[in-house]
């Protein structure tokens, strides 16, 4: 497992070992001793999520509040998406810069999205299956999201606004308040 930094204080690009062969490949999705040993302090995965999308699905930007706080380890199982991670934590360097990665179903790559930031993605292809371990339990009750076309954050998405589709819940979402 190949952990690389992003521009963003502890979020970083995971890749995991693919060997492949004539058959197709093998790959090693999650190791949780690699894992701890690249991230000793980790609180560990507790809840294995995954969705299903067609093109122009955009979901984001979201995270849980306070001690319902969820790190997210994202990956694209087939297809290709736009992962989108926003440091939302006031007192962080990177405070309200955001990070974007193409997670494929091809390139294998993955996304560690910390604790206190906001995550959204949007898909570029066809379809896209996303899968992502997160450290917290699901607490509804304290979800937060703010607009993916926020100004502020001025996030390229890859999409024409035209494609976009959101949740209802995503549409009602507010821009940043600062
Ligand atoms: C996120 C989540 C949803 N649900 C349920 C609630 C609802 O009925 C249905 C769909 O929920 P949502 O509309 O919130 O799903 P979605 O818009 O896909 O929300 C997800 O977006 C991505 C970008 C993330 O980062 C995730 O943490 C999560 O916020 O699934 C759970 O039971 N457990 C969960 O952990």
């Amino acid at each position: 497992m190949i952990v690389k930094e992003t521009p963003l204080k502890d979020c970083y690009i995971i890749e995991p070992p693919v060997f492949g062969d004539d058959r197709g490949y093998f790959s090693i999705r999650h190791d949780k001793y690699a894992f701890a040993k690249a991230f000793p302090n980790h609180p560990p995965f507790v809840l294995h999520n995954e969705s299903f999308s067609s093109y122009g699905v955009l979901r984001g930007l979201h995270l849980q509040k306070g001690d319902a706080a969820q790190a997210k380890l994202v990956r694209c199982v087939q297809g290709k998406i736009l992962d989108v991670a926003v440091d939302y934590r006031p007192d962080s360097p990177s405070f309200l810069k955001h990070f974007t990665i193409e997670l494929s179903g091809d390139n294998h790559k993955q996304l560690l999205v910390p604790r206190g930031f906001l995550h959204g993605f949007s898909v570029l292809s066809d379809i896209a299956i996303v899968n992502y371990q997160v450290d917290n339990t699901y607490q509804p009750e304290t979800e937060f999201g703010i607009r993916y076309d926020d100004p502020t954050l001025n996030i390229d998405w890859q999409l024409p606004d035209s494609a976009v589709l959101l949740s209802e819940k995503d549409e009602k979402l507010d821009f940043l308040k600062l």
